[in-house]
């Protein structure tokens, strides 16, 4: 339908922050998401709906057009490689940094290296880019255990105040990026939906950019 949206939101951390952005943007959920055990939401615009779903789908939903926009980590577009999609904006939210990180006082081993992380495309791209030959083991959570217990020489995975690496006797080696929120939309919805997705977008982005100048003043 082109007289309507899908918007695809990430249930956990960033939802709490994301939603005061979409209701400058004029769109507001009618459920209360804590009692409803809905997935696909209506909002005060006719033509809006939502979907709460896990951060690590939604670019996929938005990549094959089950959802026109998604709100999303950095660190989650890095992993699906950002195909068929646009990013238009930066939400400035859940701001943290992609790391590797290793046991305190221990340096990583010269030759190959076993990296754990729930990360793996995007850890196998840094290492390659670093020129590092690295085996990268899947983990699903959790990550901070696989140091301790041998399965792994280093970790990639998200700090933000460090204290999960130090309480675990690991610390941060290397910053492969910065990450905070994204909006990201379907390519072919930014061509056949711009009149209704352009609102959303400048509205959203003025609601960010006003957060980052409170938050500088
Ligand atoms: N400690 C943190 N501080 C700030 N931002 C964070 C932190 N941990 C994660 N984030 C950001 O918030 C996003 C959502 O994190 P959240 O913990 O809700 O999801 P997740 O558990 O990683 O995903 P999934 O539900 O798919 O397992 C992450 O993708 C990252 O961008
Ligand atoms: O540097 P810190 O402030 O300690 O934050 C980093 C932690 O936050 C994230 O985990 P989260 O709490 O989201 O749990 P999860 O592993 O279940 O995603 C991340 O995976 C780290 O474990």
């Amino acid at each position: 339908m082109t007289d309507s949206i899908t918007i695809a939101l990430s249930k956990g951390r960033i939802l709490k922050e994301t939603l005061p952005l979409l209701k400058e943007a004029g769109i507001e959920l009618l459920d209360d998401i804590e009692k409803s055990r809905k997935l696909v939401f209506p909002t005060t615009d006719p033509n809006v709906r939502v979907l709460i779903i896990r951060a690590t789908d939604v670019p996929t939903y938005v990549q094959y057009g089950g959802a026109d926009l998604g709100v999303t980590g950095k660190d989650v577009l890095m992993e699906h490689g950002g195909e068929g999609l646009y990013e238009p904006l930066d939400l400035n939210i859940a701001r943290c940094r992609l790391m590797t990180a290793g046991p305190k006082d221990r340096q990583p081993p010269q030759g190959r290296l076993r990296v754990a992380t729930k990360f793996v495309n995007l850890a196998r791209r840094y290492y390659s880019s670093q020129g590092r030959q690295a085996d990268i083991i899947k983990l699903y959570g959790a990550m901070e255990l696989a140091p301790i217990l041998g399965l792994a020489d280093e970790i990639v995975d998200i700090v933000d105040t460090g204290n999960t690496l130090k309480a675990n006797g690991l610390e941060p080696r290397e910053l492969i990026e910065h990450i905070s929120t994204r909006l990201v939309a379907n390519r072919a919805s930014m061509k056949m939906k711009h009149q209704l997705l352009h609102p959303i977008i400048e509205k959203m982005g003025v609601a960010v950019e006003r957060r980052r100048t409170e938050e500088i003043a």
